[in-house]
């Protein structure tokens, strides 16, 4: 379909919203907040796709942003569905490439002194040693651990982005310092970390209105996902662009669903947005995802009055509960033995998902499904193809288009093309690097089409023949060549690990694959039946959240996210006798009436 037609069937599906048909064609600023599943994500996608129709004239383009690159995935995904994809005239991605790719990298060397020439993205080892380093510098030899420390400098560094202001030093001025010197010293070694992406973009941004106006002109809409995740950084970003520098603000969210709270976000900050002048509120009012007891059960779980309703002629969804007797292995056999195969006899493979707290539990789901032979994907930090890392995916689709994917143009060539110039050049390439790149991947791509390779071989002819050259001539700050030293240790065949190249790749004929997912991976995304894992009291909320009433509302919205991801089915599991004290609530809710 084209850009167009596909544009003209998503607004006339959204006409018979009245909230969404005013939100996708609103010229001004606009909030919209809304519950899972009332078409949030639906709506930013769909007037993106308008704007930059209808709107937003060539050259000129608009930028998307959200927190994390599971969520720009998601976007990607369904922009692409509406022709959209990455490109001069879309930035889809997250803060801190925003803030990295166009505004620090393009611009900082026009500031003398602001940073190294060659500067690059610090690695764990890197951070630990400046953090170390600065410790000494303003705390002198003490007993205490400086890694514990700079925990709480984090937060200062996450929370007070705007340095000119008083409570900066006025508040606890040796965390000041000890920020200041940990910054300094990567700066001496050519460094600049993870956090210093967007305070260093909104610095630029104050005190240079040039790069303001380079911004606007350029990206005259910036569009943000997910706004109750962002921390206060980006809020401060937005604020500058939007309300002093002119570009025009689409932003979705739902303080609900805020669970990043441990990396700075804080909900308010979507609510503050209000009251802004010339902002228009939408609230959207339907869950379009799930039927009417999924609706009730995910009140329970959140266990608090909201005002959302189900469509009239949806239905109802199931809701079930398994007793397991035994702790997290049992249960993971449990949902390999028995839950997913009633599942997957309804729902095809990649619309069933298991969803848990962390990577560790990922790890027995997937030893239980291996052992049942059946396919999964995961998405969580001890996943073999990390989702969050732009390297790794690239490889993945690498991988799937030289085992057959070059058949169909899936991936096609040119987003593969597209993601390698990205990986080396930050994206800004000449017509010869452009040329030269494509010459070494095609020829790459080309040799493997075949050859009947595992995994393990075709990566380590993967890091020869295009990484090696690639990192001599690579421009990119934020480099993870790594990532490739990991996947080929992984794939070792000496430890019974390498995999057939279209496994690796997950193209498996005649099945999709089970979504295995942490709870904060799988937020924004959707499914026909869910699984919950080790539900279990103890486990959420855990001991740790709670701590305080803040981290224990935020392991409850964690709880809410994963209840609200299915359109049909909600299976929930935990150890007999101990399960969670939420679920009582969350089984109650589900029987009464909304
Ligand atoms: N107007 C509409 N008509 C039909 N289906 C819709 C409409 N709006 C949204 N949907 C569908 O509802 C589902 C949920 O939409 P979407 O993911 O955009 O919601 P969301 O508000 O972003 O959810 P969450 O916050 O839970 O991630 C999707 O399957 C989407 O296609």
């Amino acid at each position: 379909m084209s850009n167009q037609k596909a544009l003209a069937a998503a607004l006339a599906e959204l006409d018979r919203n009245p909230e969404q048909s005013v939100a996708v064609r609103e010229r001004g600023h606009c909030v919209v907040l809304a519950g899972p599943g009332s078409g949030k994500t639906k709506t930013l996608t769909t007037a993106m796709a308008r704007a930059l129709v209808q709107d937003v004239v060539d050259p000129r383009g608009v930028a998307c942003i959200t927190y994390n690159n599971e969520c720009a995935i998601e976007l990607e995904t369904r922009l692409a569905r509406l022709g959209i994809h990455a490109s001069e005239r879309s930035f889809i991605g997250t803060v801190h490439s925003f803030a990295l790719t166009q505004v620090i990298t393009p611009y900082a060397r026009c500031i003398p002194g602001l940073l190294p020439a060659e500067f690059r993205v610090a690695d764990t080892a890197e951070r630990r040693s400046a953090v170390e380093i600065a410790y000494r510098a303003v705390f002198g030899e003490d007993q205490f651990n400086p890694h514990d420390r700079w925990g709480f400098a984090e937060e200062k560094r996450r929370r007070e982005v705007n340095r000119a202001l008083p409570a900066w030093r006025g508040e606890n001025p040796e965390l000041a310092q000890f920020i200041e010197a940990y910054e300094a010293e990567l700066r001496r070694c050519g460094l600049i970390d993870f956090d210093d992406m967007p305070l260093i973009a909104f610095r630029m941004i104050e005190s240079h209105a040039w790069i303001r106006d380079a911004l606007r002109a350029r990206f005259p809409i910036l569009f943000v996902d997910e706004y109750q995740d962002l921390g206060h950084a980006l809020h401060e970003l937005v604020l500058l662009l939007c309300f002093e520098g002119g570009m025009r603000l689409f932003a979705v969210g739902d303080a609900d669903q805020s669970i990043y709270g441990f990396t700075g976000a804080n909900p308010e900050l979507l609510q503050s947005l209000l009251a802004r002048p010339g902002v228009r509120e939408v609230r959207l009012r339907f869950n379009y995802r799930s039927g009417a007891k999924i609706i009730r059960a995910s009140l329970g779980a959140l266990g608090e009055e909201r005002d959302y309703r189900g469509l009239d002629d949806a239905p109802e969804g199931d809701l079930a509960f398994w007793t397991v007797k035994g702790g997290h292995d049992a249960q993971a056999g449990a949902i390999a033995a028995s839950i997913l195969p009633k599942l997957l006899a309804r729902h095809p493979h990649e619309e069933v998902a298991v969803l848990y707290r962390a990577a560790w539990l990922g790890d027995k789901v997937a030893a239980a499904l291996d052992e049942h032979a059946i396919p999964y994907v995961r998405t969580d930090g001890n996943a073999l193809i990390k989702r969050s890392s732009r390297l790794a995916r690239f490889v993945e689709s690498c991988a799937a288009w030289v085992a057959g994917g070059w058949r169909e143009a899936d991936p096609p060539y040119t987003r593969l093309l597209g993601q390698a110039l990205a990986l080396v050049f930050g994206g800004r390439a000449s017509d010869s690097e452009e040329q030269a790149v494509s010459r070494q991947l095609i020829a790459f791509l080309r040799s493997g089409i075949g050859a009947g390779e595992n995994a393990h071989a075709w990566l380590q002819r993967f890091s020869r023949e295009l990484l090696a050259s690639w990192r001599q001539v690579a421009r990119n700050p934020q480099q993870e060549w790594e990532v490739l030293a990991e996947l080929i240790s992984r794939t070792n065949p000496a430890q019974d690990k390498d995999m057939a190249l279209n496994i690796f790749a997950g193209r498996i004929e005649g099945s999709g694959r089970v979504s295995l997912s942490t709870l904060h991976s799988a937020k924004g995304r959707e499914f026909d039946a869910v699984i919950l894992f080790g539900m279990n009291a103890g486990d959420i909320p855990s001991n740790r959240d709670k701590k305080s009433t803040g981290s224990l509302r935020e392991a409850r919205r964690l709880f809410y996210v994963g209840v609200t991801r299915p359109r049909k089915e909600l299976a929930i599991v935990f150890q007999e006798g101990n399960h969670s004290p939420w679920i009582a609530e969350l089984s109650r809710r589900s029987k009464g009436n909304l």
